[in-house]
């Protein structure tokens, strides 16, 4: 599958996805499964690694954990599998009371994976594009199909021209 155009960018700062990751957080503190507890914080590689960090020190959970997905051969997208599972202890027979964190989800067929072997997990993710919005349980933002998300990582300050340019 191929990504489609985008005309739009969203570019997301530190401050910015820390604030959201934690909002997400407090959302789902005491809505966990068990007694409103979360049993673990699983973040899909490797951009769920961020919020997954810093919803599991807001909601105070020390088990975390990783689950790899691979959904490129270089540029083009194949079928996604798991390259490196989570702990089978910690996921149990459906994932029930596991938190899985990804950072966005676009056309969900990396969650539609993951969902497929952990049925019963909540499925958290910090920003949603309208076709993967099926796939997940909670969102902080929706943004358009057409638009690309540049997240911090992926960004360096860089010098901008001013608006009356330096040359008149
Ligand atoms: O809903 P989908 O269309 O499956 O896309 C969403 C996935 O794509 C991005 O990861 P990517 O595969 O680019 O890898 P990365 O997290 O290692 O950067 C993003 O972090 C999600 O995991
Ligand atoms: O909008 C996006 N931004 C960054 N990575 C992505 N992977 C899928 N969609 C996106
Ligand atoms: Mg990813």
């Amino acid at each position: 599958m191929t990504r489609l155009p985008h005309e739009k960018g969203f570019h997301i700062s530190w401050d910015q996805i820390h604030r959201d990751a934690r909002a997400l957080a407090w959302r789902l503190d005491g809505k966990g499964p068990i007694e409103g507890n979360w049993k673990a914080v699983v973040g899909i590689t490797r951009g769920g690694l961020v919020p997954a960090m810093i919803m599991a020190r807001e909601l105070d959970i020390r088990t975390v954990d990783t689950i790899s997905v691979k959904s490129y051969n270089h540029q083009a997208r194949t079928e996604p599998h798991v390259i490196k599972p989570p702990q089978a202890d910690i996921m149990g027979a459906d994932g029930e009371g596991v938190l899985i964190v990804d950072d966005l989800v676009d056309t969900g067929r990396t969650l539609e994976l993951v969902r497929t072997l952990y049925p019963k997990a909540h499925f958290a993710t910090i920003y949603a594009k309208p076709m993967g919005v099926p796939m997940v349980d909670s969102y902080v933002t929706e943004v358009s199909q057409d638009t690309w998300i540049f997240f911090p990582w992926d960004m360096a300050l860089q010098y901008v021209e001013p608006y009356r340019g330096t040359d008149a």
